[in-house]
């Protein structure tokens, strides 16, 4: 399978006073396939969200080369970076982070408007397909403020799908979730997932990692393990059993 994204020994400093740093990336290196799942896991402080900032480009690693296909994102301006992770990478965050201002639909239809390649008319449509797709048509022109936490997920999976990303990037995209909630988010990324989508999702969940193709473990700054899953299928596996096999290999690794 051909390799979407690529990191080369990724590097991570934070200055913590004046006189101290902290090197919170050591080294890392990865690869991930186009329409792959990948789940990134491991304790509190390992270093999750730090890499999956820099492997999304939402920050800049101190050291070490990020490839998006032929595109090295270390070398581009904050403009070119901005404009990369409009056009080809989807974002979801514990919280939805939706605009209080604006409807349901217009939250979503947003960056879609804002990367102005394609008609309002066709973005506008493309938001209202994902909207049914993910079961919140009928709250469409509704407030944020009249929408459950897992509508409001739904709805942030939907404007992070509106520009047709390549990857989506999830940063415990279920973590305020409850469980039911949890379950039919995961099923809506299985989904978009089995569409071709390659997903990279950082958790602490055991249920979110069981729907993955792989598991990365980070402890102190570095992968320290991998977990290779035969490829989640809705129709036909429990992610329950996944789950249960995936605790046991966590248990080894410390977590
Ligand atoms: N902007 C920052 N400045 C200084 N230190 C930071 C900064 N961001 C993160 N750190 C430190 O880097 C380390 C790794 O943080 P990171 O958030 O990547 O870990 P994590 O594995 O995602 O943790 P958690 O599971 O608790 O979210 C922690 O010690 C954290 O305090």
């Amino acid at each position: 399978m051909k390799t979407i994204l690529k990191a080369r020994n990724i590097n991570k400093t934070y200055a913590q006073d004046k006189n101290n740093d902290i090197q919170v990336l050591q080294d890392v290196s990865l690869q991930v396939d186009r329409g792959e799942f990948v789940a990134i896991m491991g304790p509190s402080g390992s270093g999750k969200t730090t890499l999956l900032y820099a492997i999304s480009g939402m920050d800049r690693p101190t050291s070490g080369l990020v490839q998006l296909d032929e595109k090295e994102l270390t070398t581009l301006s904050e403009d070119e970076l901005a404009a990369l992770r409009l056009s080809r990478m989807g974002f979801i965050f514990q919280q939805s982070n939706l605009l209080k201002n604006l409807c349901i639909l217009d939250n979503i239809v947003l960056p879609g408007y804002k990367a102005n390649k394609e008609s309002q008319d066709v973005i506008c449509s493309r938001g209202e397909e994902l909207l049914m797709q993910t079961g919140i048509s009928n709250i469409a022109k509704n407030s944020i403020t009249q929408a459950s936490g897992g509508q409001l997920q739904r709805a942030a999976i939907c404007r992070a799908l509106i520009n047709k990303p390549d990857i989506l990037f999830g940063d415990e995209p279920t973590g305020a979730l409850n469980s039911s909630a949890t379950a039919e988010v995961l099923d809506i990324l299985a989904s978009i997932n089995a569409t071709g989508t390659t997903v990279v999702l950082v958790t602490h969940d055991a249920k979110v990692a069981a729907r993955a193709d792989r598991v990365l473990f980070m402890m102190d700054g570095h992968i320290a393990g991998e977990y290779p899953q035969e490829k989640y299928d809705p129709e036909k596996q429990d992610w329950k059993a996944r789950e249960e096999v995936l605790s046991v290999w966590l248990s080894k690794m410390g977590f």
